[in-house]
Parts: structure tokens; sequence; C-alpha cells
């Protein structure tokens, strides 16, 4: 099985995305979402995505914004990846696809397979995204989606390993979990928890 793809998320600085790549993240994460701690503008996103080597995915993180708010915070930010929370159907994400930037679909719905959408990743996360809250994925209810899917909600180092065990994703995400107080990334935290999560 190849290696577990990690994605931390919520990035606001520099050197927090630096220890985020050296510690082995395949993706980072920008939050557009208004209304978040995390919240950053195109500007500041562009500056800390041309950080990133082209092996690291870069991906915007959206909620319920209009289409035309999405197509511009990508294109002046120059991330490559944009991450949907909202309500979005598939329409939607047909609308981004020829972008050519890849698509991750956020849910806290079951969701039988990736893909159903037009996404090129599914993510499994809490219903109060960025929270830092978990959800009962270790439930004897729960089934996993066929294809590429990554876990959130609520991961911290001392948990990941066991939510990866337990569900068979194939790859996890992570804000709150690698925070020294909400909005604030903790090095530490980040490089114990890309570590943990591969075991
Ligand atoms: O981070 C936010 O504040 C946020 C706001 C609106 C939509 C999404 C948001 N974050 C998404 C993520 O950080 C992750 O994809 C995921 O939900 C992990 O969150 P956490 O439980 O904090 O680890």
């Amino acid at each position: 099985m190849s290696e577990l793809f990690v994605k931390i998320c919520g990035l606001k600085t520099g050197p927090d995305v630096d220890v985020a790549v050296a510690a082995g993240a395949d993706a980072v994460g920008f939050v557009f979402a208004p209304g978040s701690p995390r919240t950053i503008g195109a500007d500041a996103a562009r500056e800390l995505a041309a950080r990133v080597p082209e092996s690291v995915l870069t991906v915007g993180v959206f909620r319920g914004q209009p289409v035309e708010e999405v197509r511009r915070l990508t294109e002046e930010s120059g991330v490559r990846g944009v991450q949907l929370h909202g309500d979005e159907g598939p329409e939607y994400y047909e609308a981004l696809r020829a972008e050519g930037r890849t698509l991750l679909r956020a849910t806290a719905e079951h969701v039988e397979r990736c893909g159903e959408y037009g996404e090129d990743l599914l993510l499994l996360d809490a219903p109060d995204p960025g929270s830092g809250k978990p959800w009962n994925w270790g439930s004897a209810q729960f089934t996993a989606p066929e294809g590429r899917w990554l876990l959130a909600g609520g991961l911290t180092p001392g948990s990941v390993r066991e939510a990866v065990e337990t569900t068979g994703a194939w790859g996890v995400d992570v804000s709150s979990g690698v925070e020294r107080e909400r909005g604030v990334k903790d090095p530490a935290l980040i490089r114990a928890f890309v570590e943990a999560a591969r075991g």
C-alpha cells in the first residue's frame, strides 16, 4: 500500500507552511471560507503557496461561496486544489472541473464512493468543519466509501493512528489538532501528527 496522504489545513504563516512541508505533508490548506480564525486573503495565500514545492498540493478551503468567488480566489492565490464544505451539487464541481484543479468534496454525510459529484478526493469530516470536534468514525454503523478518501474532524497526534487503522482511510486532514490555541499552529504538533499518522 502506498504511503498515507496527509493534509495540514488552516495554515497562515510561512514558518508553519515550511514546517508542514518539511514534516512530509502531501497537501497544505488555506482557509478562504469567511468567519474563521484561520481565514486569509488571496495575497497572503499566494505568498504562502509560493513556498510550497510542486510535489505538495496547495488547497483553498471554501464554504458556501459563489463559484465566481471560488474561481477568483483560486486564480489570485494560485492554489492547485479546491476544497468545498458547502451544499454544492455536482454541477458546481462540473463548473470548476475545466480549470484543472484537484477538487476535494468535504461532507459529514454517508457516501458510497469517492467521485459521485465529480470530486477527485472525498473528505469525511465533522458537521462543524475546523471545530476540532471528532465524529463517530469508530462506530459499527460506519462504512468507509470506495476510492480515495480522507478522514478529518478532531484528529490529533494521539488519535490519528488508531483512526487510520480503524477506518482504513486513504488519507487524513487536520487543523485544530495541530494548534496550541484556536487558529495558531504548533510546529511540534504538526511534526508529531505527520509522524503518528504514518505510524
Ligand atoms: O478551519 C476552519 O475554520 C474552516 C472553516 C470553514 C470550513 C472549513 C474549515 N476547515 C476545514 C479543515 O480545517 C479541515 O478540512 C478539517 O475540517 C479538519 O478540522 P479539525 O477538526 O479542526 O481538525
